[in-house]
């Protein structure tokens, strides 16, 4: 499997705060990777550092070279004022023909909205137009954050799909950011669940079992009121080093 991005002992600081502490992470050709954890936890710090828009403070990111990578931000805001269509977004910052760009938006499922102002599309629109413009790049990994952000439940059903027969098309790689946990668990290839370090990564069923994971979102007897008091002394099925997952007090999701 060939490696596209990579982080060898990965710490984060903002201000005087670790954000993330001693991250391994890699992600190869072809594979869906999803990133949960609370809020805070340092889901879009990890996916920065690894597109290099942050610095570490120690370790390091390791990418291919002559990496393509389509990404897809958590936020991105677009003045309602501002005269742009979709189709000149799509040239931004590079241009690209008009063929591309129909094709892009037929492919995101959205074909026809090139002359439509970028300011007036609706949520789920918006989100296809922003996947449309990171495949213009035709890129190695396609790397969204939140990408199903204020889409309802079968927009983003529909949005996963979508990422797997992107991913089936082109081989892209593909690392996303996601709160939908149940969407998460049927859609990815491996996830890793985050909380200032990796508290857990494997299969979605790996994962799912783990007692970090569990406590973390609630799930099982212990819920919430375990967030506080489980432990972490535990292997892993994939045999991987076990972990202390230490709590700041953050809820769950
Ligand atoms: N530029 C910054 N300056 C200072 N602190 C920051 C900065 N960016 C993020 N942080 C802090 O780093 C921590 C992790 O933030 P990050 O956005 O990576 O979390 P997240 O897991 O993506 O959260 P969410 O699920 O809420 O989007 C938070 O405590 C946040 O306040």
């Amino acid at each position: 499997m060939s490696t596209l991005i990579s982080t060898q002992g990965l710490s984060v600081r903002h201000g005087g705060n670790t954000v993330l502490s001693n991250v391994q992470f890699s992600i190869a050709r072809g594979e869906i990777v999803t990133v949960v954890g609370p809020n805070g936890s340092g889901k879009s710090t990890l996916i920065r550092a690894l597109i290099g828009l942050e610095t570490a403070a120690t370790g390091k990111v390791s990418r291919a070279s002559g990496l393509s990578v389509g990404y897809v931000p958590q936020k991105l805001h677009i003045d309602a004022s501002l005269p742009l269509s979709v189709r000149r977004f799509l040239s931004l910052p590079k241009r690209v023909s008009d063929a591309q760009a129909d094709e892009a938006l037929e492919r995101t499922g959205v074909p026809g909205l090139g002359p439509r102002p970028l300011a007036r599309l609706s949520g789920g629109q918006f989100q296809r137009v922003l996947l449309a413009r990171a495949l213009l790049v035709n890129p190695d990994i396609l790397i969204l954050d939140e990408p199903t952000q204020g889409l309802d439940q079968p927009g983003t059903a529909a949005f996963y799909k979508l990422i797997e027969e992107v991913r089936s098309q082109t081989g892209a790689a593909v690392l996303m950011v996601s709160h939908d946990l149940h969407v998460v668990m049927s859609a990815s290839d491996r996830v890793i669940c985050l909380n200032g370090h990796v508290c857990c990564e494997g299969t979605p069923k790996v994962v799912a079992e783990a007692p970090e994971y569990r406590a973390l979102f609630g799930i099982g007897t212990g819920g919430a009121f375990a967030l506080y008091q489980h432990h972490h002394d535990h292997g892993h099925d994939d045999g991987s080093a076990s972990q202390t997952c230490g709590h700041e007090g953050h809820t769950h999701v």
